[in-house]
């Protein structure tokens, strides 16, 4: 049986979410987004040029990957600035889904928490599908489910740095406290290890752009990423075994070469 998981009705195979910006050409990005196999990716209609890519439209190279588009506010600092860009997103890319980004602070790019749940609220009302990159503060996250927003977007750590995930306490807790909830760790992935952690945690899928995109070799990073996610939900399904204070020894005694559950 495929193993799926679901986002606002539609159903997904690849647990992997890549971002579009950073690359050092749009062919990189291109063949980056192909060797990942993500079925969605993010766009940003304040951050990237339509021009980049010597002449020729940013936006025809991303269409002619045939993928899901999940625009986002990258860049908004309030919620009226998030949703009229979510709006504008909305007739451009032809899609309600949208990546609800409110930056609260430009030292650490963490989000707003009080203008992302206003702005959520209003395009949840407006008909909007809305992915709200977050902390992961269990509170925040709470009140993002009750405004209308049916997935979360955790951070693993702020955006661009690299550093894995930060708070696993934080994510564990969201994992046990809201275990319906499909969870997307958004941001500050650096390395596949990273997608991995956060797959076998139980998370639905991993967000992530600069680390695919700064890599000395973008396509073979995003392989990288692909397997890692690959290999974290094999391990959580599996049923990874307990961590144990002593040592036990892995060499059966004679006579007893089966473990047998009792
Ligand atoms: C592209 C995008 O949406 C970013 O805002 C996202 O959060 C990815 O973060 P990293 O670049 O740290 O992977």
């Amino acid at each position: 049986m495929t193993d799926t998981w679901q986002a606002y009705g539609e159903t997904l195979t690849s647990r992997l979410l890549l971002g579009t910006a950073l690359y050092p050409n749009p062919n990189a990005m291109q063949e980056s987004i192909k060797a990942s196999e993500s079925e969605i990716i993010t766009v940003s209609l304040r951050r990237q040029s339509p021009e980049d890519g010597g002449g020729e439209s940013m936006w025809q190279f991303i269409r002619d990957l045939n993928k899901k588009l999940l625009p986002n506010t990258a860049g908004c600092h309030n919620a009226k600035e998030a949703i009229n860009l979510a709006k504008m997103s909305r007739e451009i890319f032809n899609t309600h889904w949208i990546k609800l980004e409110v930056i609260g602070d430009d030292y650490n790019l963490q989000p707003d928490p009080f203008e992302l749940v206003e702005a959520a609220k209003i395009l949840t009302d407006d008909g909007f599908a809305v992915f709200p990159y977050c902390t992961d503060d269990l509170v925040l996250c709470q009140k993002l489910l009750d405004v209308g927003c049916e997935v979360l977007m955790p951070w693993g750590a702020p955006i661009g740095t690299g550093r894995g995930i930060m708070n696993p306490y934080s994510l564990e807790t969201l994992r046990q406290r809201l275990p319906n909830v499909p969870l997307i760790i958004d941001a500050g992935l650096g390395k596949p290890s990273h997608a991995c952690q956060a797959l076998e945690m139980g998370c639905s899928a991993v967000l992530l752009n600069t680390a695919v995109a700064k890599a000395h070799d973008p396509v073979l990073m995003a392989t990288g990423f692909k397997q890692a996610v690959e290999a974290g939900r094999a391990s959580f399904l599996a049923g990874a075994m307990p961590e144990r204070q002593s040592a036990s020894p892995s060499t059966p005694v004679l006579g007893t070469p089966f473990w047998h559950q009792s």
